[in-house]
């Protein structure tokens, strides 16, 4: 993986420009109710404790980002929401957040010819929700399908847990892995890289004692990060 940056916005373009996933730093301003998520690239100067990540409102903006819980113990509902409310919920945050497989047949028409990368959730997409964490084991079969799909295209986990909890579950790796979403990035070396290797990319061993490259644009706050996760 060949990674370039500015100052303001680093970007992954090796070999995929179409596919660019850009990570400026930016805060959303608003999340209208059109489900329209609109960032805008002003700069805020960067927290330096979690309190005023919270006292700055972005954990409340995150949440509001979140889908409302599906199957949430009757037990734990807040006295004035009621299930048929948080199902009501769900099914209209669906119309704004369709699935895509819904749309497989006009996704797969517009990847014809292309190269293409695959960004996946750890969470509710690889492995169950769980009410423990620690508990959220992926399946041999879906690691299978995983391992199979990384064989075909250039494949990301991208969570916000730590990396090393999501590569514990995962252990594949050839893929890549961006914990506490995208602070810090793991990625196996490709025989395609050998030059314009990123001066931020550094070549480092994973648990296994593999080679591997890490990405760790703002590394002064991964302390602080694995504090709050
Ligand atoms: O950013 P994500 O990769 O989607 O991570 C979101 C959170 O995932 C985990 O919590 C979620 O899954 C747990 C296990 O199923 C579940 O108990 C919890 O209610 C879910 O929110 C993870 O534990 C968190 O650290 C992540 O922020």
């Amino acid at each position: 993986m060949d990674l370039k940056t500015s100052h303001n916005s680093p970007v992954f373009v090796d070999p995929l420009p179409s596919l660019a996933l850009p990570m400026t730093y930016t805060t959303p301003t608003s999340f209208p109710s059109s489900g329209l998520y609109l960032n805008t690239p002003k700069k805020k100067p960067l927290p330096s404790k979690i309190e005023e990540v919270r006292a700055a409102g972005w954990l409340d903006l995150m949440l509001a980002s979140s889908p409302p819980r599906k199957r949430q113990s009757k037990d734990f509902l807040p006295h004035d929401v009621q299930a048929d409310d948080l199902d009501l919920r769900y099914r209209n945050w669906m119309v704004n957040y369709p699935s895509a497989l819904g749309s497989f047949e006009a996704i797969t028409e517009l990847a014809r010819g292309k190269k293409l990368a695959l960004f996946l959730d750890y969470d509710g997409t690889l492995s169950p929700i769980v009410d423990n964490p620690a508990n959220a084991v992926m399946s041999d079969e879906m690691r299978a399908a995983v391992r199979h799909v990384a064989s075909l295209f250039p494949t990301a986990i991208i969570s916000g847990r730590s990396r090393d909890k999501v590569f514990d579950f995962v252990k594949l790796t050839e893929l890549y892995y961006a914990g506490s979403h995208g602070m810090d990035i793991m990625g196996p070396i490709r025989k395609s890289e050998s030059n314009g290797h990123h001066v931020e990319c550094v070549r480092s061993t994973d648990s296994e004692g593999k080679e591997v490259n890490l990405f760790q644009p703002a590394s002064e706050f991964l302390p602080m990060i694995a504090e709050g996760v």
